[in-house]
């Protein structure tokens, strides 16, 4: 602050672990020009010995120091019922401060509420039917001719704004009669009389939705007739509330300052200061130089630093696929990783959604490895082998040292920073290319995992990639390239690759590449007899349908305004992942759930007389033929470590420039294709409508709030708000949600900070996250949901990355296999164990059956790979 300027006002911003938090704060600061700190309702500095009773004297007096350094204070919104201790944690002591203490308050959405419940005869109940994600008319008083002390709506036009809750305040509104209401309702109501009505929404209820049919009165906002307390059920900061709504904001922060005026309040500016900052710190700002990789001289922190790049560029030949590319360079069986724009050809699909480049990563035997299993105080680096022998060194990294493993990687990929000058040819220089599971980000929302976890797999494993080949589809080119530390020896690959591509060029010129796979494919269909053993566990339909019912009374109770349920199908098959160059026959329609329960029953446990023994396609097989049937821009192949993923991701989680502006692109809406639903304008007509608009804004709101709390605020734009797009076998709504990242010298931010801010992927949980998360574990029966609902993608050494949602996809561990007894045979047989994910979001007005309806739709893509051949 310069001399002679006034300091910022300052607000405290209560955060009931709501995932709009940042959104509220972001709107306050940009508004008001105020500084936003924040303190969770639960804090331990707070309260060290828990919440669960009344505060101590010195806890009391430290939380009346902190408020004090402030000029206001906002409640905000967040799952659960105010008259639980646990949901609003300190925000319930708000109310009862000692006259000496009290300052100016707005409570939003719970934080209302709260308000609501703590005056004499206020109420909390359910409303008769959630309403989330929906946008209303704010009815307010609209007559200024006698304005009414303290009414923040005051000069404020008729807006519309989103709400999201199942509860609602009740100060006895439905007890007047309809002849007066027009007149009470703007009067404090015997009900509850120290509360002063500003704001409602009448809501218009069919037969069926709690009571008879008629309008129910909705309270949307109070101000307290005594006491500087104001409080919104609407949520003012949601990109669907008009901008009108705006000025009730400004209006209240006026009252605010003018009540302090009044009663010769000034905060203290001195003094330790118990809350946050509304901005997350950045990843790299939490190193210390003594804990920066290469501090202690161990092999991996020296290990290809300082990179600079070497490449080639070919022209891509026509008609070759990524596939043939990859089987040009390496042999199946040994590990890969590929990111593939499967849709990328005009001639794949009719899709919307492009992507334009495929990126195949090349080395992994000698790439250095970063795994993470979630909860070990460890992460390990691994090397196989070293030009071309083995070396297999390890070593456990505490995560003490760095204080996360997102610190570790960063810190990591800081040491190996490459600088491109210009514009990039490439997206991909080198750099982490891997997988980071949803129980991953589980643990960096603050959920813990159940213990013990019933394995110690990795749920972060990403591979440093200095070799790679990246296709640009649209340019018709194949970049291949080397990053090499400035003082290593040259190698031959760049090379050798170039001559095996500039081959597959050769090959295709003498025309006979794609009649020969073509022979050689169906040759191999003719070969093929039904395979041995393969069982489906699909998810019954009634237990699925019983969980929906579930998700809706958690979501009735206001502990949520939406949950992305899933549930996993397994297959499991004879071991298979051999280095094969075969495929498989298909069903032409994917198994109806009467089909599949038929299978089932036909191969449970006991498997029929092996016929011919010719071992299931390989995973790569699997990869092949799930690219060609259902085509999608974020495709991708891994066989890395114990995992292997094969994904037909139509959805992107985030991506992010050098320049640190990121871009989000949440999925919620859709519709499978069908005779019925077969044009763009069909599906919108579907799509646009109350409930999928509502699943896809929340969706939307909760992405805004990630990126808030690391772009900081006014930093979060909205596109493409609820865009109908066309994919190979569905219809899916998006919104694209961008960010830019904090200037790098406010403490270097990089795409990574955003990333480890944002999972796991919103819209695979529902909102808010965090309880959201919590519900689901329940309900899904604490089973991990591992690969499925995590990301794969690539963090470049440029500071560029991209990743997709784990979704439409299979994946196996090698460690997780069963034994099956196959008739005739003498012995028992080890089979591999496949799993496929799907669901999605459940909100109060979903029917079970049409939820159990989308999740067979998503599963069925996937699902048809096996097919009736295993
Ligand atoms: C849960 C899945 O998909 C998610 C849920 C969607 C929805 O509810 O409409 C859409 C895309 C995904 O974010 C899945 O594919 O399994
Ligand atoms: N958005 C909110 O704060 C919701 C409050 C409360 N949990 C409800 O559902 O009504």
């Amino acid at each position: 602050m310069r001399q002679g300027q006034t300091p910022r006002k300052r607000i405290l911003f209560l955060d009931a672990y709501d995932s709009f938090s940042n959104n509220i704060t972001s709107l306050l600061q940009t508004l008001l020009d105020v500084e936003v700190s924040i303190l969770h309702i639960d804090s331990p500095l707070l309260f060290p010995s828990g919440l669960n009773s009344t505060p101590d004297e010195e806890a009391n007096s430290r939380f009346v120091k902190e408020l004090a350094r402030y000029d206001a204070v906002v409640c905000g919104p967040g799952p659960g019922n105010p008259g639980n201790e646990r949901d609003v944690g300190i925000m319930r002591f708000i109310w009862g401060l000692q006259d000496a203490n009290v300052l100016p308050v707005l409570g939003i959405c719970l934080g209302f509420q709260s308000l609501v419940g703590s005056c004499q005869g206020g109420k909390v109940k359910r409303l008769r039917r959630g309403l989330h994600g929906m946008v209303r008319t704010i009815i307010h008083r609209l007559d200024s001719s006698e304005p009414v002390e303290g009414d923040i709506f005051a000069g404020v036009n008729e807006f519309k704004a989103t709400l999201y809750h199942s509860l609602c305040g009740d100060v006895g509104q439905e007890g007047i009669e309809e002849q007066t209401w027009e007149e009470m309702r703007w009067q404090p109501l015997d009900g509850c009389p120290e509360l002063a009505p500003l704001a409602w929404v009448e809501e218009q209820r069919e037969e069926g939705e709690g009571l008879e049919a008629g309008k129910e009165r909705i309270l949307m906002a109070v101000k307290h007739r005594t006491k500087p307390f104001w409080g919104v059920q609407y949520h003012p900061e949601s990109v669907c509330t008009e901008e009108e709504g705006n000025k009730v904001i400004v209006n209240w922060f006026h009252e605010a300052l003018r009540w302090n005026k009044e009663h010769g309040r000034a905060p203290v500016i001195d003094g330790h200061n118990l809350a946050e900052a509304a901005i997350k710190p950045s990843l790299l700002s939490q190193l210390t130089p003594a804990e920066e990789p290469r501090a202690s001289g161990q092999w991996w922190e020296k290990f290809e630093a300082d990179p600079v790049l070497h490449s080639v560029s070919v022209p891509l030949p026509r008609g070759i696929q990524v596939p043939d590319i990859v089987e040009a360079v390496d042999s199946e069986g040994s590990e890969r990783i590929i990111l593939d724009s499967a849709n990328a050809a005009p001639a794949t699909s009719r899709a919307d959604v492009r992507g334009r480049y495929s990126i195949i990563a090349a080395g992994l035997d000698e790439a250095l490895r970063l795994e993470y299993h979630t909860g070990d105080d460890y992460a390990t680096t691994k090397l196989r082998s070293v030009g071309g022998l083995p070396v297999n060194l390890s070593q456990q990294v505490p995560i003490a040292r760095y204080g996360s493993i997102w610190t570790l990687i960063a810190a990591f990929q800081d040491a190996r920073h490459v600088d491109v000058e210009g514009p990039e040819t490439t997206p991909f220089v080198g750099g982490f290319m891997g997988y980071i599971t949803y129980e991953q980000g589980l643990m960096d929302i603050g959920i813990c995992l159940d213990h013990p976890r019933p394995h110690h797999r990795p749920d972060v494993c990403l591979s440093w990639i200095t070799k790679s080949i990246v296709v640009d589809h649209l340019a018709g080119v194949i970049h291949i390239q080397h990053l090499r530390s400035s003082g290593s020896e040259e190698d031959t690959w760049l090379e050798t690759t170039t001559g095996k591509l500039l081959a597959l060029q050769s090959n295709q010129r003498r025309s006979s590449f794609n009649s020969r796979k073509d022979i050689q494919l169906s040759q191999s269909l003719k070969k093929r007899r039904p395979s041995r053993s393969t069982s489906i566990q699909t998810p019954l339909t009634k237990e699925y349908e019983d969980k929906v019912r579930i998700c809706q009374e958690y979501i009735a109770a206001g502990e949520s305004y939406e949950l992305c349920l899933t549930d996993q199908t397994s297959i499991t098959r004879p071991i298979s992942d051999q280095p094969l160059n075969d495929s498989i026959s298909l069903p032409n329609h994917p198994l109806s759930p009467t089909q599949q329960r038929k299978q089932r029953r036909r191969s449970s446990t006991t498997a029929p007389t092996p016929s011919l023994i010719l071992p299931p396609p390989s995973s790569w097989s699997l990869f092949k033929l799930l690219r060609t049937r259902q085509p999608a821009p974020f495709a991708s192949y891994l066989r890395l470590g114990a995992a292997t993923l094969v994904s037909a991701s139509p959805e992107r989680f985030l991506t992010y420039d050098r320049s640190g502006k990121c871009s989000m692109r949440p999925m919620k809406g859709t519709v499978r294709k069908s005779e019925a639903v077969s044009t763009l304008a069909q599906a919108e007509q579907i799509l646009h409508v109350p409930k999928e608009e509502a699943e896809n804004l929340m969706i939307v709101d909760l992405v805004r709030h990630d990126l808030h709390g690391i772009c900081g605020a006014g930093n979060v734009t909205v596109k493409d708000l609820l865009k109908v797009e066309e994919y190979q076998s569905v219809f899916q709504m998006i919104t694209v949600v961008e960010g830019q990242l904090p200037d790098k010298s406010r403490g270097k931010y990089t795409g990574l900070d955003a990333l480890a801010a944002s999972l796991p992927p919103g819209s695979m949980t529902g909102a808010p996250k965090k309880r959201s998360c919590e519900i689901l574990k329940e309900i899904e029966g604490h089973k991990e949901r591992s690969l499925y609902s995590g990301v794969v993608g690539y963090h470049c050494a440029t500071g560029r990355g991209d990743w997709s949602v784990t979704i439409r996809s299979l994946f196996r561990w090698d460690d997780e296999q069963v034994t099956v007894k196959v008739e005739g045979a003498q012995e028992e047989e080890r089979h591999e164990v496949w799993r496929i994910g799907a669901g999605g979001a459940v909100t109060i007005l979903s029917t079970a059956d049409g939820e159990r309806e989308e999740m067979f739709t998503k599963l069925a893509g996937p699902l048809r790979v096996f097919g009736e051949a295993c």
